[in-house]
């Protein structure tokens, strides 16, 4: 006793013990200041490290170079040959502006010393200009080499992580793309912005240090490194003490009640509440509120968040910002009065050019750190969206076991033992369970109805006896082996499922229809015969583009000029191409149906699971529809889950009546019909609305 409570109380401390990355989670929020502020309406919560920017800088930069790493190989794998000439193109963007400064500085030098001696160095100057001339159109090759590799390795690199990223979606089961976690709202596009972003921050600092370089080079000979120090202090002191919202971790929102009020009164003012404005005489009394807590928010400042936070109480630091700017004139004029023979007007004037560019670049720097942090953020959500786990774990076993063909055009369906099921949807916030404890058996090739009330459980049951999701607990047995055992895919593909989930895809209604069976997809005699069974063929005649008709076809288009030029042939174009095709409810439901019919051509199909798929047919379609898929039941297992239940209950071979996620009651209809329980109560309502 004492042992096994010591062996508990051991176990349960060990389970409540943090994770390593639970650990690691306490450390960074120990390493977060989160400060409070109030700006005029807002409330702005400003996160700060503990760690000195630098620190923070360091580790970031640690955490993403192997994302670099493996971004830049993936990418120099879909191109090498454009991804060298691209990286080479940044470099060459890096120096050439300081390569082009140094020439024209050497270039001035020469003309300067020409003019002053009267004896230009005819020589030197052809030849600098000639370097000159040679250096602008290398700049202009390079730049159009750039622009094109730029272009072409995006349409690559976009391709590449577009078909990546759409691949790890569709392979996502139903659960897992459930969980928040695994949402991922990451285009190719943004990946590729991510890493141009990230790329030109690189090409910005290769850019500042050329220049730094350079500056240096120039004034080597009047204290070049004091010279560059001052040309970069004044963007340093800028960074440094303006105050920004983009490169603080922050969240602001809204706090003024008055604010908020005026908000509201205002979306209902400009929302689509017309009606009830106009019908309940709000308008006034709309305008008599606002007014009102506009009053009460006198004197306290609703500018947008973005401005009162950077703005500045005291101009102190504009003052200081734009003197240190100054420091560069200020020191080669001090230098030209100490020093007049260390100083041409050429080299002050390209110093001063110099210092302008450096400080250019240096500013870009220090305000892109942020797109720098959002690209490698993209970056990482773009590896993780293609890294995402399924929750439900694949089997070992192919399904069916039993491999010879005869079982397969064969006799028997797909059978089912669950024994104390229980679930609840990923994510759900709901304090009961949608399903609670079931246990049934389902033998292969039986007719089951599920009836019961909304919300009762009907539709999860067949999803987990569909496999679309694995229970919470319980265990299921699908031809005596455990479910979890068999490979997802297999049950799948044994598997039709008739579903009012089920949609038009943006697709022909051929492909539509095809699709039931892809290996089949393209074999139009087998289609019509599936648009047939379904009940879709008569409609779709009718249509002018019969089966070839596409649904919520894709259209991209632009136009320029085209609005107030209605009779343009042009905008009668662009008008045809607006025009789109719809088709009711029922005939939706048709194509659905024979989806699932083109399904059954597979011969792979042992269970079938019809869920209310006939809430929008009409009586005669209904009967239809389960008439002809009561026609090929053999060897298939079938599971009906409707309201609508009177065609189906003298076929059942079980009636499963549930209630609050329980089978309430099952069996035949005449010993549910005698037992006078929940069954009974729901089939008179339904006999009862005929006979009154
Ligand atoms: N995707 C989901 N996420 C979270 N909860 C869900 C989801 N689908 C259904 N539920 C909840 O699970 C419970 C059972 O729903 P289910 O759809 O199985 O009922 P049903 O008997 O088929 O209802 P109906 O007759 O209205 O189709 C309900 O409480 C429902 O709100």
């Amino acid at each position: 006793m004492t042992q096994n409570g010591t062996v508990s109380a051991a176990s349960e401390k060990a389970e409540n013990a943090p994770t390593e990355k639970e650990k690691e989670k306490e450390k960074k929020r120990d390493d977060i200041n989160i400060e409070e502020m109030q700006f005029g309406v807002w409330t702005f919560k400003v996160a700060s490290s503990a760690k000195s920017a630098l620190e923070v800088y360091r580790s970031e930069i640690k955490m993403a170079y192997p994302l670099f790493l493996r971004l830049f190989t993936d990418i120099y794998s879909v191109s090498p040959t454009l991804f060298i000439v691209f990286l080479a193109c940044k470099l060459w963007d890096g120096i050439e502006e300081a390569l082009v400064m140094h020439l024209s500085s050497s270039l001035l030098r020469k003309i300067e010393a020409g003019v002053i001696s009267g004896v230009p160095d005819v020589r030197g100057i052809v030849t600098s200009v000639m370097l000159q001339l040679v250096c602008s159109a290398v700049v202009s090759y390079m730049s159009w080499h750039s622009q094109r590799a730029l272009q072409e390795l995006e349409t690559e690199v976009r391709r590449y992580f577009e078909l990546h990223l759409m691949k790890a979606k569709l392979s996502k089961d139903l659960p897992t793309s459930q969980e928040a976690s695994s949402s991922s709202d990451i285009s190719a596009f943004q990946a590729w912005r991510a890493f141009a972003d990230v790329i030109s921050f690189f090409t910005e600092m290769f850019k500042t240090a050329s220049q730094l370089a350079l500056i240096v080079h120039l004034s080597r000979e009047s204290g070049g490194p004091l010279f560059a120090l001052l040309c970069i202090i004044k963007p340093i002191f800028s960074a440094m003490t303006f105050r920004a919202w983009w490169d603080k971790v922050c969240f602001g929102f809204a706090s003024n009640e008055d604010y908020r009020r005026m908000m509201s009164l205002e979306n209902l003012a400009n929302g689509g509440f017309r009606q009830d404005i106009i019908s309940h005489n709000l308008g006034a009394w709309i305008i008599q509120e606002y007014q009102k807590a506009r009053k009460a928010l006198s004197g306290i400042s609703d500018e947008s968040f973005y401005s009162v936070y950077s703005r500045r109480e005291t101009p102190t630091y504009d003052v200081i910002a734009k003197v240190l700017g100054e420091l560069p004139v200020a020191y080669c004029a001090l230098a030209m009065i100490f020093k007049p023979l260390a100083f041409s007007v050429a080299s002050i004037s390209i110093l001063q050019q110099s210092a302008l560019t450096l400080r250019y670049s240096l500013e870009t720097i220090l305000s892109s750190t942020e797109d720098f942090r959002g690209g490698v953020h993209s970056i990482r959500r773009m590896y993780e969206a293609t890294e995402i786990m399924n929750l439900m774990k694949d089997g070992h076993l192919p399904y069916p076991q039993i491999d010879d063909n005869e079982e397969w055009n064969g006799e028997r369906g797909m059978s089912f033992e669950l024994k104390d099921i229980t679930f609840a949807y990923p994510g759900s916030e709901k304090t009961t369970m949608a399903l609670n404890g079931i246990s049934i058996n389902i033998k292969a090739g039986q007719l089951v109805v599920i009836v019961g009330a909304n919300g009762s459980g009907k539709s999860t049951l067949i999803r987990i006896l569909s496999r679309l999701y694995d229970s919470t607990s319980g265990s299921i047995l699908i031809d005596g082996h455990p479910s979890k055992d068999y490979h997802v895919e297999d049950l799948h593909r044994a598997t039709a499922i008739l579903s009012q989930e089920s949609d038009i895809y943006p697709l022909t209604l051929a492909e539509n229809i095809g699709l039931g069976c892809p290996e089949r997809s393209n074999d139009m005699a087998l289609i019509e015969e599936a648009a047939r069974d379904g009940g879709a063929a008569e409609f779709m005649s009718k249509l002018k583009d019969g089966v070839q008709t596409t649904l919520n076809s894709y259209h991209s288009y632009f136009h320029n000029n085209l609005h107030g030029n209605r009779d343009h042939p042009l905008y009668e174009e662009m008008e045809k191409m607006k025009k789109k095709i719809d088709i009711s409810g029922g005939e939706r439901q048709r194509i659905v149906a024979a989806r699932s019919f083109m399904r059954f051509k597979s011969g792979r199909v042992k269970f079938v699971a019809v869920d209310e798929p006939s809430s929008a047919l009409d009586a005669e379609g209904e009967l239809q529809l389960f008439n002809r898929l009561l026609d090929v039941r053999k060897g298939k297992t079938m599971v009906f889950v409707t309201h609508r239940f009177g065609h189906l209950t003298k076929h059942a071979d079980l009636l499963i009546c549930m209630k609050d996620g329980l089978i309430a009651e099952s069996g035949t209809h005449q010993e549910l019909m005698e037992r006078k329980g929940e069954y009974a109560k729901l089939y008179d309502i339904q006999a009862k609305a005929f006979i009154e």
